[in-house]
């Protein structure tokens, strides 16, 4: 299969048209009416130093009404979010040739390195997005000499950052496991072996970012996902029928609640909808971090969640069947967990 396009290329050409590929219906164009800023709500931030361990009852809240909040006080060293961000860049600002040894398999879905394609097989509009995916946990699926070496320490960042995502991400699954009255381990237990990707997004400037999208609404397939963006802005994430924009924080992560959450508690708590949204002026960058079950862990809603009055909403699933599907069907918004429904 031939390398696709990548959207850095086209935007530092200098075009002043969006090529057609990347053109959203207008039903799925940014800036609609509905994008109005006088709604009110902005995004929960659940503060980590206040919780000493017990339930936060904002994040309870956070978990059910949004399925994603900005969490402070986290505990990972602010260092190491520049240094990731710094890394991206520098890879992102590197000249194409070299960027081009370290290019995904176009033809399999998830397949580590540079990328500018979610799906192997896409015939829908593009994403006006390029990425850097890498594979890092468990250890065995970790193997730097498939990330950027000519990035003076840009490997042993990675590592690092891996570890402290995963500590930061066993953390939060206890204090969500203890909001929803489960044992503070359950939802760690459930989801099995950690795996764990890291995916750096980089979104050039958009000749028409009135048009287009850097991501297309999607929740991810996993359990929870951690991302930190730069000062640009572009996140939103769709509350009660509208996109709402995650400002950035400095020094906060945000959490995405992904589509086993949303299983495991028998839809008491959401996998989050979001996208990208782009600008004509300033490239932006993100790093989302996505902690997900092994491939053959099966996936049902907690028992303890289940009784005469809340019947389990979902099918069990095998995690593998999962992804199967979602890279054969694409994400658009939820359709993939709203196929387990049970009616
Ligand atoms: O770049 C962002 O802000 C969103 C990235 C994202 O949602 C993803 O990679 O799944
Ligand atoms: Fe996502």
């Amino acid at each position: 299969m031939e390398s696709p396009q990548r959207v850095q290329t086209l935007a530092e050409s200098g075009l002043s048209l969006l090529p057609e590929e990347y053109i959203q219906p207008p039903d799925l164009r940014p800036n609609r009416s509905t994008d109005t800023t006088t709604f009110a709500a902005t995004v929960p931030i659940v503060d980590l130093a206040s919780s000493h361990g017990g339930p936060l009852p904002e994040l309870r809240r956070a978990c059910a009404e949004w399925g994603a909040f900005h969490v402070v006080n986290h505990g990972v060293p602010l260092r190491l979010l520049d240094a990731i961000r710094g890394a991206g860049l520098s890879f992102f600002a590197a000249p194409m040739a070299e960027k081009l040894r370290f290019a995904c398999d176009p033809a399999s879905p998830a397949s580590e390195g540079y990328g500018s394609r979610m799906l192997a097989k896409d015939d829908g509009v593009l994403d006006w997005r390029d990425y850097f995916d890498h594979h890092t946990l468990p250890e065995s699926r970790r193997n730097p000499s498939r990330w950027p070496g000519f990035v003076p320490s840009y490997r042993d960042i990675v590592v690092e950052y891996s570890n402290s995502m995963k500590e930061l991400a066993q953390k939060l699954l206890h204090l969500i496991s203890r909001s929803l009255d489960l044992p503070p381990s359950y939802i760690e237990e459930a989801v099995g072996e950690v795996y764990q990707n890291i995916t750096i997004s980089y979104y050039s400037p958009c000749p028409q970012p009135e048009l287009a999208l850097g991501l297309q609404a999607h929740s991810d397939m996993g359990t929870v996902t951690l991302l930190i963006q730069d000062d640009v802005g572009g996140l939103e994430v769709l509350k009660d029928g509208e996109w709402v924009i995650m400002q950035p924080l400095p020094d906060a992560i945000v959490v995405i609640l992904a589509d086993q959450m949303e299983i495991i508690s028998n839809g008491e708590y959401r996998s989050a909808q979001h996208r990208a949204i782009v600008n004509s002026n300033r490239a932006r960058l993100s790093v989302a971090t996505f902690y997900d079950p092994s491939k053959a862990r099966k996936i049902y809603p907690a028992p303890q969640l289940i009784n005469e009055h809340r019947p389990a909403k979902y099918r069990e699933v095998l995690y593998g069947d999962y992804v199967s599907s979602w890279y054969s069907k694409g994400p658009e918004g939820k359709r993939n967990i709203d196929a387990l429904l049970i009616q």
